[in-house]
């Protein structure tokens, strides 16, 4: 006899991740088996929704098709665009070229990543473009590329995929087993052909970036979480995008706490609550005069927070 959470007895009880979600129904895997269910009124009452990726205790009906989710286990974290919760891993991703990466994008999904407690990959998609010879095209992504290694690599884990012919995969996995990742990153960077290389069956659409804008077509409509590797538990979630992220989900005082090496550096600074921006004795900006952080990544930081402090003016 299984449990529910709160010590209910509860005989056709079990515990199941939400997979899907569509029209009402959440369909929830448990073991091998997806069940279709309906959630109790309850949660209408408290203002709560099942998401994909919630651990849930369903109830399994004898002789009814769908079964009831009677409760929900307590989140890591959710998010509202896509609206799914428990991502363990976002992998952010950015293009060598078309459309040309942009660290300030990259730094705010970093911040994300961050506030939402998720380990993190860097992904540096089309790798292929720097390798056409003699080409002022594959020298610009070559350039890119090494930006962008500069920049992370001491940071975090960087990988460089060319997802067209499938390069680069073996990294990858590798950083995500065990782990339900989310793909997070600008329009057109190639996070459905990634998904698609991961997890052929998923079958997401991908877009052709057009040539004036060079962004991609949105493609996926709703959200989904897809087993990798069954063995070690690696999932993906196909989702509607994480595109972008307001950096007004951060406080101006918190900010701080997601750029780890702006953390580290502000151990050493006079007053506790320097922001690092023009304080006499910062260790950040000592820091950062010796190159121990990239005056990128510190530059992120700075139009963060100005972004936050005029937002509160108004
Ligand atoms: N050369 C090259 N092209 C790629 C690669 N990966 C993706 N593409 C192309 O880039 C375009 C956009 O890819 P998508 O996978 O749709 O990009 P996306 O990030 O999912 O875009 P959105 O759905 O708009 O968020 C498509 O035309 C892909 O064929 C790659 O590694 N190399
Ligand atoms: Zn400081």
């Amino acid at each position: 006899m299984k449990m529910k959470s709160k010590g209910v007895k509860c005989s056709g009880c079990l515990e199941g991740l939400i997979v899907k979600g569509i029209a009402g129904f959440y369909y929830v895997k448990s073991g091998d088996t997806v069940y279709r269910c309906k959630a109790r009124g309850i949660f209408k009452q408290r203002d709560i929704k099942p998401a994909v990726g919630d651990k849930v205790v369903i109830e399994v009906i004898p002789d009814n098709d769908d079964s009831l989710i009677v409760d929900m286990l307590p989140r890591k974290n959710s998010f509202i665009r896509p609206f799914v919760a428990n991502v363990d891993c976002f992998i952010i991703v950015a293009a060598a070229a078309r459309p040309s990466p942009a660290p300030i994008v990259i730094d705010k999904f970093l911040v994300m990543a961050e506030k939402s407690g998720t380990d993190i990959v860097i992904c540096i998609n089309k790798c292929d473009m720097a390798d056409s010879l003699q080409s002022k095209k594959a020298e610009k992504a070559e350039e890119n590329i090494e930006l962008l290694k500069n920049i992370y690599s001491s940071l975090y884990p960087v990988v460089c995929l060319d997802s067209k012919n499938g390069i680069g995969f073996d990294e990858l996995k590798k950083l995500i087993k065990g782990k339900a990742s989310a793909l997070a990153g600008p329009s057109g960077v190639g996070k459905s052909t990634i998904l698609n290389r991961l997890i052929p069956e998923a079958g997401a659409e991908t877009g052709k970036v057009s040539e004036k804008s060079q962004r991609g077509r949105h493609t996926t409509r709703h959200s989904e979480l897809f087993t990798i590797d069954v063995k070690t538990g690696t999932m993906i979630f196909d989702t509607p995008g994480f595109t972008s992220f307001d950096v007004l989900e951060a406080g101006e005082e918190e900010l701080q706490h997601f750029f780890p090496e702006i953390m580290h550096s502000a151990a050493a600074c006079r007053y506790s609550n320097c922001r690092h921006v023009a304080e006499p004795g910062c260790g950040v900006a000592k820091a950062l005069s010796e190159n121990k952080i990239s005056e990128s990544r510190y530059e992120s930081y700075v139009s963060m927070l100005d972004e936050i402090k005029k937002s509160k003016q108004y």
